[in-house]
């Protein structure tokens, strides 16, 4: 069995053997995708020698003799004779020849002319000061965010050349799941199916809906997850995946002649997690059907897939522990942790592998190795839920 962190790894790896495929996208729509090249400037950054101040761009010895305005947008003529100055604006094009820049209200006009003194540190920017023409700014597999964005815009991009979403589709297996009203009777929520399509989507996938649960017979898994890998690069199953009378997930990859990537790995709760590779190349993860064990499955297995498949890294942040988290004998612990006013991670209750209410609270799972336990004061790696800002604490 693998360890916790080279089954992580060998999801990674195997998503990243798979070819890029490469689309461009306008800017407007680039948004949470990865970058499929380097963001190489197209421009020098600033373009032009630009004034950061309103004021008085001067050549020569004061007092100076206005001789006329730029403003930003301008495309100035450059000052010719000494004692001479041009009113500029922020953002304006510094004419050649101007050897100081005096703010507005560090001047005084006079009947003799603008006098003033220009700052040590210059008010204006150097053509190239931040990036030369062709220099390299992100490296491909850099995620698009909005100031990535903003970033290739000023650089002079219209679109970008980016990966392709990947299509992820789930299939939830279990006749005892009820897709609606109370749990009871032997009978239990559908918790995963509303669920996992939600995350999925956050880690960028494009996610078809979800059917109603899979019947238990290993004919209806096969032909379920055939026509899922029509459609899909990933299909992500719940349940099914150890060996009880019902569960049929292997002996159906057995059939559609997987290999396996992951099979188990020493981590709990959700060690029963697999990740197979289908003739083809596309992808299916099978999560344990225990609620909670589904998502340390996803942040376990799917997250580095997709990072891999993306041409993403697959790091992860670190926590400091504020509260003592026992560790798991020889296998990996992901212990369900929300980040609190304190700034550490502290542990949940409510923390069980059929139990959501400590998740529904946590910003990840803190990772306690193999052979460890987790002190306060210590700093771990953290598997991180894909949240957003506002949802961190
Ligand atoms: N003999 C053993 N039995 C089990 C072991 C073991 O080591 N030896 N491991 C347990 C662990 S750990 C896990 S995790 C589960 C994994 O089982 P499966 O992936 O085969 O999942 P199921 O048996 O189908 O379901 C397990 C459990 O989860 C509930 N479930 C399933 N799907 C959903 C859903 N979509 N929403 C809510 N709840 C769901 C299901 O009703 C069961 O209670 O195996 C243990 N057994
Ligand atoms: O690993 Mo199971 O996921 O403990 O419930």
């Amino acid at each position: 069995m693998l360890t916790w962190a080279e089954a992580r790894a060998a999801c990674h790896a195997a998503g990243a053997a798979v070819p890029p495929v490469t689309e461009t996208v306008p800017l407007g729509l680039a948004d949470g995708r990865t970058l499929a090249e380097p963001l190489v400037t197209l421009t020098d950054l600033p373009a032009f020698p630009t004034s950061s101040v309103d004021g008085w761009a001067g050549r020569g010895a004061q007092p100076w003799r206005v001789v006329g305005r730029v403003l930003a947008g301008d495309d100035p003529g450059p000052l010719d004779e000494d004692g001479t100055c041009v009113e500029i604006a922020t953002g304006a094009s510094v004419p050649g020849g101007v050897t100081a820049i005096v703010r507005i209200e560090e001047s005084s006009t006079g009947p003799d002319g603008v006098r003033g003194e220009a700052r040590a540190m210059r008010d204006w920017r150097d053509v190239g000061e931040e990036a030369a023409r062709g220099e390299e700014l992100l490296s491909a597999g850099t995620p698009v965010t909005p100031g990535v964005i903003g970033l290739a815009a000023s650089c002079g991009y219209h679109a970008l050349a980016v990966r392709r979403p990947l299509r992820a589709e789930l299939l939830v297996f279990g006749d005892e799941l009820l897709t609606e009203g109370l749990p009871g009777a032997g009978r239990v929520r559908d918790a995963l199916g509303p669920q996992l399509p939600a995350w999925l989507a956050r880690y960028g996938c494009e996610v078809a809906p979800v059917e109603p649960p899979v019947k238990d017979t290993l004919e209806a898994h096969i032909a379920a997850i055939e026509a899922a890998l029509t459609r899909a690069d990933l299909v992500c199953t719940t349940g099914g995946t150890m060996h009880g009378p019902v569960d049929h997930l292997h002996p159906a990859l057995a059939a559609l002649g997987a290999e396996y990537v992951v099979n188990t790995a020493k981590v709990r709760p959700g060690f029963p997690m697999l990740l197979a590779r289908l003739p083809g190349g596309k992808f299916l993860g099978g999560l344990p059907g225990n609620p909670q064990s589904a998502v340390v499955a996803l942040v376990s297995l799917v997250a580095p897939l997709l990072a891999g498949l993306t041409g993403r890294r697959a790091d992860l942040p670190r926590v400091t522990l504020g509260s003592d988290i026992p560790g798991r004998g020889d296998y990996t612990h992901l212990a369900l942790v929300r980040l609190d006013a304190d700034g550490l991670a502290h542990a949940l209750p409510h923390a069980g592998s059929s139990m959501l209410r400590g998740l529904a609270r946590a910003v990840g799972f803190a990772v306690i190795p193999p052979g460890a336990h987790g002190t306060a004061g210590t700093v771990v790696e953290l598997a991180p839920l894909p949240l957003y800002p506002g949802e961190l604490a």
